[in-house]
């Protein structure tokens, strides 16, 4: 069976004009700063002046430990707000911009897929309105000042050593991981080790997701750690006297992006840090704007529930005092053959007893977000269409067997009308009562969160830190930083540090490698197994399939 590509589906499209779409909304024109006819940005101070107007219910889309090429948390969160407003609902989207890293590597672009998708999706797939180069640059002056600094006479004494900052590139360059600059003599800067992260992992990215206006923006900014001295004290971007150029380069990035889905629901798309590396979540000021302006707000977090989720709840939920009212856990027969113990290549062959087994891993990230995060949820089969009614019925029948509420999604196969049955258990969902709670309480020592989160979360033994982890713990704990919540950079394929522990795993431990500060952030990075903070490209990276015609119109994303 053949299918019309993301992309043939997307251009065959003719989306409102964004000005129709803010004002179908309630989006004051006012507030409207149009890229074009189909993007624009939205001023955060509308926010401010709706701050009385009463929010809509939150739900969060996660999934289940997922396969390299994802399970569609996008493509539900976009299907299940255009089920939404098929049920009658008012319903916005919130979603993460996507990374050229993913892009031109393995799983391609962010928009969702099929009849379930954001527009126009070359535009957010590629450059969108340039926030990512906007961080990027402010990311790289921040570590041009700091070199300069050290050239000119490294008045605050930096231990050359110690410089946490990396340059930063959005895109996935191994190349770039561990690099050494500053050669070429006394005029061409101080040599030493440096070396780039991935846009999406730098601190700015988190700032510019956490922050709630400039003057936020800036103190966040000014706050951040790029390095310490030789007698181990903490060098700040403010120290540098960075901040203020920084957030100069900041100012329109900070304000959300407004675009449309296939049927016209209006999406605020902003800020896009990956939840393996970092807090995986998008802007909180794009989830309150989603908030404000509809019944239903639909947003996603990173991954599986073990890293986006947990991150949303402890990092983006505790700091923006917001509340979810329900979860979507989305599943797939192929994950879940995966974790079956069936190979990349056979997971389109019909294997029920592979399916069966697969089976603890969800039920474990069902078990999490019921009784560790307290919430209500919804499992969400997304329907492949390589799936066969065999297994789709096998999936909801064990789900039923053990009590896990679910519903058949198949929103990529048919938009919003695929979306209708998941949209009224949703919003039946929403009228439950909730627990919802924090994993830990930020006040418990680095180590007992790190702790808690891989025993109530991750179902290990404990944490295990490095002699080095052990006493960067105590650094920070000593410079104050100890109450921070955690941002755990862990493998996304295993609710372990190895990427090889499918399934449900049992009798492991989880190593902390590394604790940094993200102190404009406001959180502490820990840095497990062998995780990365800059991905590298895979045998046949996507880049190779993308092209554009003498039209200018483009192929190959997906
Ligand atoms: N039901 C489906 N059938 C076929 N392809 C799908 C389906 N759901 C998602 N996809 C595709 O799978 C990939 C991952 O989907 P995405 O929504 O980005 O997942 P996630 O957000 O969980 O990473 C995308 O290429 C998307 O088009
Ligand atoms: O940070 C990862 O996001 P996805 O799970 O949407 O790829
Ligand atoms: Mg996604």
């Amino acid at each position: 069976m053949s299918f019309k590509s993301d992309i043939e589906i997307a251009q065959e499209t003719t989306p409102l004009k964004i000005t129709e779409v803010a004002k179908n909304c309630g989006v004051d024109e006012k507030y409207i700063e149009q890229y074009g006819n189909y993007k624009a940005k939205i001023d955060y101070r509308m926010l401010k002046d709706l701050k009385d107007q009463p929010d809509g219910k939150l739900i969060l889309v996660t999934a289940i430990t997922p396969t390299p090429a994802g399970e569609g948390k996008t493509t539900t969160s976009v299907g299940l707000a255009d089920g939404l407003r098929k049920i009658g609902k008012k319903a916005v989207v919130a979603l993460r911009e996507p990374s050229l890293g993913p892009v031109f590597g393995v799983k391609g672009g962010a928009a969702g897929g099929g009849y379930a998708q954001v527009v126009p999706m070359e535009d957010i797939n590629l450059h969108f309105t340039g926030d990512f180069h906007a961080i990027g640059a402010a990311n790289n002056l921040m570590a041009a000042m700091l070199d300069n600094h050290i050239q000119q006479g490294n008045a605050l004494g930096i231990d050359v050593k110690q410089i946490t900052w990396k340059r930063a590139v959005d895109m996935n360059d191994r190349q770039l991981r561990h690099i050494v600059d500053g050669l070429g003599g006394k005029a061409q800067g101080v040599p030493r080790e440096d070396g780039f992260e991935i846009t999406v992992a730098s601190e700015i990215m988190a700032v510019l997701c956490l922050a709630s206006d400039i003057n936020d923006l800036k103190a966040r900014l000014a706050r951040m750690i790029v390095a310490y001295t030789y007698d181990g004290k903490p060098v700040t971007a403010h120290d540098l006297k960075a901040e203020g150029a920084m957030a100069a380069l900041l100012k329109d990035a900070l304000k959300p992006n407004l675009v449309q889905t296939l049927e016209h629901t209006p999406a605020f798309i902003h800020g896009g840090p990956f939840a393996n590396i970092a807090h995986g979540c998008n802007s909180v000021t794009a989830t309150r704007m989603a908030l404000k302006m509809g019944d239903y707000a639909v947003t996603e977090a990173g991954f599986a529930a073990d890293l986006g989720a947990e991150k949303f709840i402890d990092i983006k939920c505790r700091m923006a005092g917001l509340h979810p009212s329900a979860v979507v856990i989305v599943a797939t027969v192929r994950a879940l053959k995966y974790h079956g113990g069936v190979a990349k290549a056979d997971l389109n062959n019909e294997n029920l007893e592979a399916l069966e087994k697969g089976l603890p891993n969800l039920l474990q990230h069902v078990d999490n977000v019921k009784n560790v995060y307290g919430l209500p949820c919804v499992v969400a089969i997304n329907a492949f269409p390589t799936d066969t009614k065999a297994e789709l019925d096998l999936v909801e029948k064990k789900c039923n067997e053990l009590g896990v509420n679910v519903a058949l999604s198949e929103v990529w196969a048919k938009g919003g009308e695929g979306g209708k049955a998941l949209a009224e258990e949703v919003v039946r969902l929403c009228e439950q009562p909730n627990n919802f709670q924090f994993v830990y309480d930020a006040d418990a020592s680095i180590e007992q969160k790190l702790d808690t989160i891989v025993k109530k979360v991750y179902h290990g033994d404990g944490v295990v830190l490095t002699a080095n982890a052990k006493k960067q713990a105590q650094q920070l704990t000593d410079l104050g930083f100890g109450n921070l919540p955690i941002c755990m950079a862990k493998t996304q394929y295993s609710f372990s540090d190895d990427a090889a522990l499918l399934g449900a795993p049992k009798g492991f431990t989880v190593t902390v490698r590394n604790l940094k500060v993200s102190a404009g952030a406001g959180f502490i990075v820990a840095l497990t197994g062998d995780i990365m903070t800059m991905p590298g490209l895979p045998k046949v990276p996507s880049a190779e399939k993308i092209d554009v015609d003498e039209n200018g119109k483009i192929s190959g994303l997906f």
